[in-house]
């Protein structure tokens, strides 16, 4: 007999058995989930008026009006959908709404009846963007380890962030994943990986951008469902999506629809139809709502845009309320009546939210999901019906003033991070090193490489360093040191580093930590990988090829080396925080090949036209190659050994002399890296800023 067990939020203990008693199916009652641990954030309502934005196309006559003086009031407590076709300016409204986009905009914007100040608005909002943008390195406990390492005050015990982690896991649903890598979870786990990390300081607004791209239809169910949960808990989910089934359109409690850059509905999902009705656009029966306000939109039953845009005032009116808005901070109800029916709905609200846990629970069942879904909403209904109307003019009135405490004490913070600068390095650093340590490609193929090629180099070189006969084959290995170093540390971070971006720009905008604390700990970070592996490439060619046994001749020639591979690191860094990985592979490498033609090798600085050698001066190659070319032959090293009848590069001196290097200054080679070593670092900081701002 086959058996199933479903930890649902019902009380009793059916037990349904098909007629020949072969399935056997057992509703055990649920854990009661609630987030009681998250810390308490004060319900947030948010309103723009005549918003318009404009971007600028090409030339700078040319401007392109996006959004034209909409308007809308999105509310806290519920899962409002912003749809429209494609086009139509949704991702652009909602990013102007996150703060994520703020240049080129026009109009107000009220959190709570008071003008929005972005900076406090960021730290009560989060942005979940398309794509998840997670690690795929880390464990599902590990990503939210550092969540909480970095969303939650340093005060917090550990043993209080264990309990946010595990209360937010098993509320949804990831619990028993907690140990699988982000990168095996199925698309649906991802987007509650994504909406689970910034959760962890309880953010009482949330923008999803498209959450249900890329799922099927029971995911999509269930992420909507999550979403509502959340809207329950008095938060303000807002998400933009794309034409969603009828089952999941009902979900939704309030729909903003845009066409063109303009209103052309707001209001409850229930009331479309009707509406549309009003205005002579009927729904034909059994056709998707959602699908019919889209094809209305795109102009498929007639020019109706400038009719409904009209009707509804272009955002200004909502058609479950009537009411224009934005409303005063002190709702203005029109009698005693209004006042206890909108409170009695303020706290049915409250009231919902504890049934959170039973709906989201619900949900893990496909079949029993409507059911239990309209179950919750007749007990709120009857809720409602019950009449509690006295105390609540008195909880109203707190709510009120906590929201203002709250929203003021989040203004009056100076810190825009929950962390301290050093506890965000500290965090993104121990992070950075576990995704090296776990990256074959950036650990074990690169320890590989230099340890395959130091061999390689060290047999064809083999026992060269001291044959006077061999100082050209000599300086060609010095050269190809340079060379080797250069690429590998270049090419790495060229690859890795924008594969980061993403990431970057979801953390940093959503306030995980500030840019200087990230960048310090990437910069960190992968010095010590770089060092090893240049330490053991440089020990295996010192050795092979027999260059001279001196220590301190090895400590210079080690330090030039090091000093180029970090040289070049930095390199890619500026690279890869200036472009893409297709650009930056192509032209890292062109734009060192004037490094490399100014380096000393190929042609000595005598040698070359006086109006180029300003080049050589930039030229980290040359101070690379002419710091291992001093270390080698400089410092009154004696005579080479010579087996044949002449060697013209006996003594050392005369190879100097070739070079243009006898009055060269090793220390000065090792200062010239070292500052160039710092202005690309700046440099990067710089064009990664730049970067973070100019994608938005
Ligand atoms: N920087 C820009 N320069 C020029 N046009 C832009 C820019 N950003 C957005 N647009 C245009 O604005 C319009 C709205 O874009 P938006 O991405 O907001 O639409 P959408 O409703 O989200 O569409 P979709 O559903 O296809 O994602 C589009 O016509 C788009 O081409």
């Amino acid at each position: 007999m086959n058996e199933l067990s479903i930890a649902g939020p019902v009380d009793t203990k059916p037990i349904l058995s098909d007629r020949k008693g072969s399935l056997k199916v057992t509703i055990t009652p649920a854990q009661h989930k609630t987030l009681t641990h998250l810390p308490k954030r004060p319900p947030v309502d948010l309103a723009f008026t005549d918003l318009t934005y404009r971007v600028q196309e090409g030339r700078k006559s040319n401007v392109k009006t996006i959004l034209k003086s909409v308007s809308g009031r999105l509310r806290s407590g519920e899962l409002t959908a912003i749809m429209g076709p494609s086009g139509a300016g949704k991702s652009t409204l909602l990013n102007i709404l996150t703060g994520y986009k703020t240049s080129g905009m026009e109009g107000s914007i009220t959190v709570n009846g008071m003008e929005r100040n972005l900076s406090s608005f960021r730290k009560l909002s989060c942005y979940i963007m398309q794509d998840n943008q997670l690690h795929g390195n880390l464990t599902v406990e590990e990503a939210m380890s550092v969540a909480t390492a970095l969303k939650l005050p340093t005060a917090t015990t550990w043993a209080d962030k264990q309990e946010v982690i595990q209360e937010i896991l098993e509320t949804l649903g990831l619990s028993e994943h907690h140990k699988t890598m982000t990168s095996n979870l199925s698309g649906g786990q991802k987007k509650r990986l994504s909406i689970a990390l910034e959760l962890v300081n309880n953010p009482p607004i949330m923008f999803f951008d498209e959450p249900t791209s890329g799922l099927d239809s029971s995911s999509c169910f269930q992420c909507i469902s999550l979403l509502k949960t959340l809207a329950r808990g008095g938060r303000t989910i807002i998400c933009t999506i794309h034409q969603p089934s009828a089952r999941l359109f009902e979900m939704f409690d309030h729909l903003y629809t845009l066409a063109d850059g303009q209103c052309v509905y707001q209001g409850s999902t229930g009331s479309l139809v009707d509406w549309l009705g009003s205005l002579s656009l009927q729904c034909p029966a059994y056709h998707n709502p959602a699908s019919f306000i889209i094809e209305v939109s795109c102009g498929e039953y007639g020019d109706n845009t400038g009719k409904l845009v009209r009707a509804i005032d272009n955002g200004k009116n909502d058609i479950r309320t009537g009411r224009p808005f934005p409303e005063s901070k002190v709702p203005n109800y029109n009698n005693k009546r209004d006042m206890e029916m909108s409170l009695a709905a303020e706290r049915n609200k409250n009231d919902l939210s504890q049934l959170q846990d039973k709906f989201a629970d619900g949900n893990k069942d496909a079949n029993g999901n409507g059911n239990l879904h309209n179950g919750i909403l007749q007990f709120a209904a009857n809720e409602i019906g019950k009449g509690k109307g006295e105390p609540l003019v008195v909880q109203m009135e707190e709510k009120q003033d906590n929201v203002e405490v709250a929203l003021l004490g989040e203004e009056a913070s100076p810190r825009r991070y929950a962390t301290s600068e050093f506890k965000q390095f500290w965090v993104v650093l121990k992070r950075t090193l576990l995704f090296s340590r776990r990256d074959w490609t950036l650990m074990y193929l690169r320890l590989f490489a230099h340890i395959l090629v130091g061999f390689l180099i060290g047999a064809l070189y083999y026992d060269i360093g001291d044959d006077g006969s061999k100082v050209l084959s000599n300086l060609g290995f010095l050269f190809f040191n340079m060379l080797f170093l250069m690429y590998t540390s270049m090419t790495i971070t060229i690859l890795s580093f924008p594969l980061e971006m993403p990431v970057l720009v979801k953390e940093h905008f959503n306030r995980w930590y500030s840019l200087r604390s990230y960048y310090l700990a990437i910069t960190v970070s992968d010095i010590p990988f770089q060092a090893i592996f240049c330490v053991i490439y440089v020990v295996i060619v010192y050795l092979l090829t027999s260059q001279p046994p001196v220590w301190f001749r090895f400590a210079m020639f080690l330090s030039s080396c090091l000093l180029i591979s970090f040289v070049a690191q930095s390199v890619g860094l500026v690279v890869g925080a200036a472009m893409n990985v297709q650009n930056g592979v192509f032209l890292a490498p062109v734009m060192s090949v004037p490094f490399l033609l100014f380096s000393g090798f190929f042609v000595s600085f005598n040698a070359i036209p006086k109006y180029l050698r300003w080049i050589t001066y930039l030229s980290y190659i040359r101070y690379g190659f002419e710091g291992t070319a001093l270390a080698t032959y400089s410092f009154d090293r004696p005579k080479l050994q010579c087996h044949q009848t002449y060697c013209h590069f006996k003594n050392p001196e005369t190879t100097l002399e070739e070079l243009d290097m006898i009055d060269a200054d090793i220390g000065l080679d090792i200062a010239a890296l070292c500052l160039i070593f710092v202005v690309l670092r700046v440099s990067a900081f710089l064009f990664l800023r730049w970067k973070l701002k100019s994608t938005r």
